[in-house]
């Protein structure tokens, strides 16, 4: 299916209605599509990113049917295989086509994909190519989300390519967005997933992209935006370091008494005024977790203690609330016991990467009696004396 963004600019690319899981973790509740945005010049045709190798047949289709017989460029903003793995095949179909990008990402090109030497044209940070009528010029968006990534920007057409920098994983007939509410939701779990853990370097990049003034933004996945200050907008909101009166509860339980805990916790934060998610580990996926740590002032590990430890699956929240590196300012810990171990001290050494509070953290031995209610009231006065102190509560 051709979409044409522009005169003499199609995204070529694939749809992908059915894939469900990427980068074996990220679930597609929405499926996705791999973006490859073909530009006819008077002179030259460049082609910028590809797709999902598997996915080669869609864009080949739609070359055929603009009847591409010569490809001078193909620009690449960015190494992962969702967007380069159609460059061998590209090479070999048009021989006289070269990979245009930067140094950095023909590195890792010729390592993912054996790509050589010869195969490139190097451009650094504000070079321009020529196509004739039509000026790509190359603009360094570094960790969105490899230390490679750029965006090319048509000077005339003022359309910036921006690969995976505000993409979503979305199929959709749409060219641009049109449902906002969904393509909302999706870009906020697709930041969330992806590109949270640069949350810093991305303000400056938004700043460069914004610079531009664009007519549309043209991610790799979802819909083209011909609002651009609508993902622009929402960028800035999801990186800012402003957080909501909100606390996630993450939480694990193997017989009831660390869940009764945290619903005592839901109802006393509920008292105090705060919002309260929660997300069972065994039930919750990647994206959930995610998209709900995005903008929380606190996350509360709750877990009981097994083997000596945290239950196996409050690890894997730790460890990928410490990846994600979201804004949140505090982190709380709790659950229930039966004798002891080092819960608190495991959990503790898989954040180190966080710039939060910890903070005291509250187990209690067995299903929590009248006293433990207390406690676990007093916790909920604490978070939310914590969210007055950061001025997210009054
Ligand atoms: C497989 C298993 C291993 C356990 N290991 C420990 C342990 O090493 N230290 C401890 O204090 N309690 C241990 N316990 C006891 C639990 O922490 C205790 O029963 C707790 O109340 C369970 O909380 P839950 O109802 O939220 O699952 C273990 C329980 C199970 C089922």
């Amino acid at each position: 299916m051709i979409r044409k963004i522009a005169d003499g600019v199609y995204n070529v690319g694939a749809i992908d209605w059915e894939r469900t899981l990427f980068d074996e973790i990220v679930p597609l509740p929405q499926g996705t599509s791999y973006n490859a945005y073909l530009v006819k010049g008077e002179n030259k045709t460049a082609i910028i990113d590809t797709v999902e190798p598997e996915k080669l047949e869609q864009l080949i289709d739609n070359l055929e049917e603009l009847k591409v017989d010569k490809i001078d460029y193909i620009v690449s903003n960015h190494a992962e295989q969702d967007h380069s793995g159609g460059i061998p095949y590209l090479l070999k179909r048009y021989p006289e086509a070269k990979v245009v990008t930067n140094a950095k990402c023909m590195g890792f090109e010729k390592d993912l994909l054996h790509l050589k030497d010869e195969d490139f044209i190097i451009i650094k940070e504000g070079d321009t190519l020529e196509l004739g009528g039509k000026t790509l010029k190359f603009i360094m968006t570094p960790w969105v989300h490899w230390p490679e990534t750029m965006t090319t920007y048509l000077m005339e057409d003022r359309i910036a390519f921006t690969c995976d920098f505000f993409g979503s994983h979305a199929a959709t007939s749409h060219t641009f967005a049109e449902q906002y509410d969904r393509i909302y939701h999706e870009a906020k779990r697709y930041y969330a997933e992806i590109m949270m853990p640069f949350r810093q370097i991305i303000t400056r990049n938004i700043k460069k992209i914004e610079e531009l003034e664009p007519r549309i933004i043209a991610p790799s996945h979802g819909p083209a935006y011909s609002d651009p200050k609508f993902i622009i907008d929402a960028y800035k909101e999801w990186t800012s370091s402003e957080t909501k009166n909100e606390v996630l509860i993450l939480y694990v339980s193997m017989h009831g008494s660390t869940k009764k805990m945290v619903y005592a916790l839901v109802d006393y934060l509920g008292e105090e005024g705060v919002e309260v998610k929660v997300r069972d580990l065994i039930t919750s996926n990647l994206g959930e977790i995610a998209i709900d740590m995005v903008d929380v002032t606190t996350i509360i590990l709750a877990t009981p203690t097994m083997l000596a430890g945290p239950h196996p699956h409050a690890v894997y929240a730790a460890y990928l609330t410490n990846a994600l590196k979201p804004k949140a300012k505090f982190v709380g810990i709790m659950g229930s016991y039966g004798w002891g171990g080092r819960t608190v001290d495991i959990l503790k050494s898989n954040l180190g990467a966080l710039k939060v509070e910890i903070l005291e953290p509250l187990l209690i031995k067995g299903l929590p009696k009248k006293e433990d209610y207390d406690k676990i009231k007093e916790f909920a006065k604490i978070i939310a004396e914590k969210h007055r102190e950061v001025g997210v509560m009054k």
